[in-house]
């Protein structure tokens, strides 16, 4: 069994998906979890076919029983439970007069209270096995300036910000750490579809649509999930031991602070 246990939410697809396969590639054992468990046991599967040790795990993470019963799974099946990467998260492009309570609920209980129910059901799980565990939380760059179009989706990243930084005051006593990446635009499912609406909602295509957020990016590339993924892996590994409180802004140089 490997050493050390990495739990991450949204990892069937984009961003998740990488940040599995490159924890597992840095020794994690891996618990790829999802809303998709198809998806999710492709992508576990695509591991341990590469000599990693993975399961998948079906999880809505805005249901906070079943978010602690799924840490419980992962840390019996795979031995421990060392690091959480809050990573699902919905990306509805949503122009003010769009958002309606439904929606706010919605969208705040996935990406909010899901954050906050991994930090709970973590932080219950490292106090049980005396771990000095590390939580990560997905951000985002439209969770430190606000982006057109992405009113709703932007105040859950800023909250993500916000709850990462109390988690790591309260933790910290414990050697416990919590730190947020914020990527920037990232290659994924969920960018491709906000490009879309945005193009669409100004009357122009896809490319407008991504050109209106890429314009800005300093070394001149989209991102791809595996540059998000390598800053993951510095948070979950022991060379960021001395780090936490921090989001970590991955966005190829698009806000400079
Ligand atoms: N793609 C981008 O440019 C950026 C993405 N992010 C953030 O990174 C994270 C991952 O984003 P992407 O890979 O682009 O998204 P994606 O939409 O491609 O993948 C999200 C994954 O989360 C899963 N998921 C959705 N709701 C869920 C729920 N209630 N419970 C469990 N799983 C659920 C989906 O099934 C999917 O596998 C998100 O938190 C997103 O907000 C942040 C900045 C930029
Ligand atoms: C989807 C997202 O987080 C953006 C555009 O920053």
């Amino acid at each position: 069994m490997a050493e050390k246990v990495a739990f991450v939410t949204g990892g069937a697809q984009g961003i998740g998906e990488a940040i599995s396969k490159r924890l597992a590639k840095d020794g994690f054992a891996v618990a790829v979890v999802d809303l998709n468990v198809d998806k999710a046991g492709e992508v576990a599967q695509a591991i341990t076919s590469d000599g990693g040790e993975a399961i998948a795990i079906k999880l809505d993470v805005s249901d906070r029983d079943a978010f602690s019963a799924a840490v419980d799974e992962a840390a019996e099946k795979l031995g421990s439970f060392d690091v959480i990467v809050n990573n699902a998260g919905l990306g509805p492009t949503t122009p003010i007069d769009t958002i309606t309570p439904e929606l706010f609920d919605k969208v705040m209980h996935i990406n909010v209270a899901g954050t906050m129910w991994g930090v709970q059901a973590a932080t219950r799980k490292f106090r049980e096995l005396g771990k000095k565990g590390k939580i990560i939380n997905a951000a985002s760059q439209a969770g430190v300036v606000g982006n057109p179009n992405l009113m709703l989706y932007s105040s859950t990243k800023f909250a993500i910000r916000g709850l990462t930084q109390v988690a790591a005051r309260d933790l910290a006593a414990e050697g416990i750490t919590a730190n947020a990446y914020a990527p920037g635009i990232v290659k994924t499912p969920m960018m491709l579809d906000i490009a879309h609406q945005v193009g669409k909602n100004a009357g122009k295509d896809d490319e407008w649509g991504m050109s209106t957020f890429s314009k800005d990016i300093a070394l001149g590339r989209l991102s791809e999930p595996e540059d998000v993924a390598a800053a993951v892996a510095f948070l979950a590994g022991p060379d960021s031991n001395y780090i936490t409180g921090q989001t970590i802004i991955v966005d190829g140089g698009m806000q400079f602070h």
